[in-house]
């Protein structure tokens, strides 16, 4: 990418601090009761779920079940993608129609990330609205772009994401247990026609790590993300108790688990979306490859009936996902001067109904 073009650079206040602050991470937790069946130990990692999404939002999990081998060969194989000249990965470059495919121009609140990526739909094909528009009802389907080079890219795409959907599946019930619902009550949002996808992101070495991030802060606006990230590290989460930037470390062979803002607006505010970026470094590149889970995009996301009554009452408006989702994509691609759609213009306070419609910024598809 050369040198740093005036697009990359971050406002002062939310340029990263070089020294990084490591203390108090974010929760790790050990998947491995989920092969023992004694209740009181299954009861003890409901807890740990329930409170890392409390208080971080964020957590990392070890004794996954994923293969390493499954996850090093897809890593290996995005590296020989990354390592190809632009215009051969601009052969395979995302359009207006279908969004999966190489792009490098990606911008996080008005300001351009630090990065490549490839993106892949999860269910082929993916079937989503083909407008914004809230009465039409014609549907598109995506479908994925494979490059020539690597030719194992494909098949390492496809088993990982096997595996990953299954890990995926089991935190979706360790987190409906964790809310007091029934072990399954999310999943049929998802096994019915999910619009989940798959990035695999490159951050080439940055000759101002100073100035620029990888990813601006956002948020990610889907259910759930499970991400891979290789030892190089670069993500950082906002604390919640003080709104300071955490570093995570990274782990070998753990995933990083994030609750997106579907899961925020189903638990009505219970669980909070956490804002994250990635910072650079001026030596290394990094790869990272996170799963977005993601529903149908027929669902209505709302607060869900279990968790309101009248002293909880729903805190936001229903929305289409699918709607919600056409409407990032085109402002995203057309790189309309206007701030995203996010979940708070959904939300029922007067102070935001006053809000609603003030648009400033443009995003990328996550955040
Ligand atoms: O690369 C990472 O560590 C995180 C990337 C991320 O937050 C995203 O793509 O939404
Ligand atoms: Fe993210």
């Amino acid at each position: 990418m050369g040198e740093v073009d005036p697009t990359f650079i971050q406002d002062i206040e939310h340029r990263p601090k070089l020294e990084i602050i490591e203390a108090q991470g974010i929760p790790q937790i050990d998947l491995s009761p989920l092969t023992n069946s004694s209740p009181a130990i299954r009861d003890q990692l409901v807890g740990e779920v329930r409170d890392a999404c409390r208080n971080w939002g964020f957590f990392q999990v070890i004794n996954h079940g994923v293969p390493l081998e499954s996850r090093e060969k897809l890593m290996s194989a995005a590296k020989r993608f990354f390592d190809q000249p632009v215009d051969d990965k601009r052969k395979v470059r995302r359009d207006e129609a279908n969004p999966q495919g190489y792009y490098d121009t990606e911008h996080t609140k008005n300001v351009r990330d630090w990065k490549e990526v490839f993106d892949i739909s999860v269910a082929v094909p993916t079937k989503m609205y083909a407008s914004h528009e809230a009465d039409d009802d014609r549907l598109t389907e995506y479908r994925n772009r494979w490059p020539k080079h690597p030719p194992e890219l494909r098949a390492a795409c496809e088993e990982y994401i096997k595996d990953v959907q299954q890990l995926a599946y089991k935190l979706l019930e360790l987190i409906s247990l964790s809310l007091n619902l029934p072990a399954k009550r999310l999943e049929p949002f998802f096994s019915n026609g999910q619009t989940s996808f798959m990035r695999l992101n490159h951050y080439p070495p940055c000759p101002a790590p100073d100035l620029a991030l990888g990813v601006g802060r956002h948020k990610d606006a889907i259910a759930m993300t499970i991400l891979a990230q290789d030892d190089v590290g670069g993500l950082e989460v906002k604390r919640k108790t003080d709104g300071e930037w955490i570093f995570v470390k990274p782990t070998p062979n753990s995933f990083i688990i994030n609750v997106g803002d579907i899961i925020q607006v189903w638990s009505n505010d219970r669980y909070e979306s956490v804002e994250h970026r990635v910072i650079l470094n001026s030596t290394k590149e990094r790869f990272s490859i996170p799963f977005f889970l993601s529903p149908s995009y027929k669902t209505v996301v709302e607060p869900l009936a279990e968790l309101i009554d009248e002293h909880n009452p729903a805190r936001y408006t229903g929305y289409s996902w699918g709607k919600f989702f056409a409407t990032r994509k085109r402002s995203n691609f057309k790189k309309l001067n206007v701030e995203n759609i996010q979940i708070y213009h959904f939300k029922i306070t007067d102070e935001l109904k006053a809000d609603d419609g003030i648009v400033k910024q443009v995003e990328n598809l996550v955040v």
